[in-house]
């Protein structure tokens, strides 16, 4: 049985002095159940405003479902039970008078593999507005090319907005997922692997882009890649077998680990 071990070091701006981030999300004694399979065992962990967090761990120890939980996509795999409670900016998500729409909106995901819808660039990224009785063509103009402007495929797209979105590199298509994303101007992003099927450039160019939007918004990534987590990810929490073992500062966390079983995974001995 492990220990959950959760350390939550003071933020420290560039000059060194210590600031106080509100918590967007804190999970408290969550656990969640598909049938008999306990996925998710006693969790406790908060993310933090403008901050990216990743999720690191092998293969089946519950990142996917974690995330899943914390904008309740997970309520739709079958027999699923949750106890505990997460809250988001102070509310539990779970209470029967929360909107499930409400937090979808504040909560935008981004999936490994690029999904735009089979439609046109600029109706992948209008859909959400619409949606949300926005019809004026000015104004949908507008929020477009902000959107496209801030996941950094403007300059690449503004001459064929018209185009179907698949007719995009797959690099591209993340970043037109990720501005249909911002779109309806989300509070966080939680990104699901989001680079694991890019090439290194595209990689690249989203890992950039991350940086830029953590200015705005609080991430949170789930991702395979130790390298890619340590080079831009504020806080990493590692999971093993359903269980938090360590969560920290990523620099603390791949420099000097706490716990042995992160040391034997950060160093590739397991996973
Ligand atoms: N819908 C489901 N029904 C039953 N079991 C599931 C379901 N989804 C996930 N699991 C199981 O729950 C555990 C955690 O799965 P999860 O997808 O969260 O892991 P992960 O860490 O994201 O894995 P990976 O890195 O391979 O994507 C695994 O043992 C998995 O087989």
């Amino acid at each position: 049985m492990g220990v959950t071990v959760v350390m939550e070091r003071a933020n420290v701006n560039t000059l060194g002095e210590a600031v106080k981030k509100e918590t967007v999300y804190r999970a408290h004694q969550l656990n969640v159940w598909y049938g008999e399979h306990h996925a998710l065992k006693n969790i406790n962990l908060s993310f933090y405003e403008n901050e990216i967090t990743a999720i690191i761990g092998p293969s089946g120890c519950g990142k996917s479902t974690y995330i899943k939980t914390l904008n309740r996509m997970i309520e739709l795999s079958p027999n699923v039970r949750i106890t505990g409670e997460v809250t988001y900016r102070g509310r539990n998500i779970f209470d029967r008078s929360y909107h499930v729409e409400q937090l979808r909106t504040n909560v935008g995901m981004v999936f490994q593999k690029p999904n735009p819808f089979p439609k046109s660039i600029y109706d992948n990224v209008a859909y959400g507005p619409r949606i949300h009785g926005i019809r004026n063509k000015s104004v949908l103009d507008e929020i477009v090319e902000k959107s496209l402007r801030a996941a950094a495929l403007w300059d690449e797209v503004k001459d064929r907005l018209h185009e179907h979105a698949h007719a995009l590199s797959g690099g591209q298509q993340q970043r037109l997922c990720i501005a249909r994303c911002l779109a309806v101007e989300p509070d966080v992003i939680l990104m699901d692997e989001p680079t694991s099927a890019l090439d290194p450039i595209s990689t690249a160019k989203i890992e950039e882009l991350m940086q830029q939007l953590k200015e705005q918004y609080s991430i949170i990534i789930v991702t395979h890649n130790m390298q890619q987590a340590a080079r831009i990810s504020d806080k990493t929490a590692f999971f093993l077998n359903g269980e938090v073992i360590e969560y920290g500062d990523t620099q603390q966390l791949f420099s000097n680990p706490r716990d042995q079983r992160t040391e034997d995974y950060i160093s590739g001995r397991f996973g």
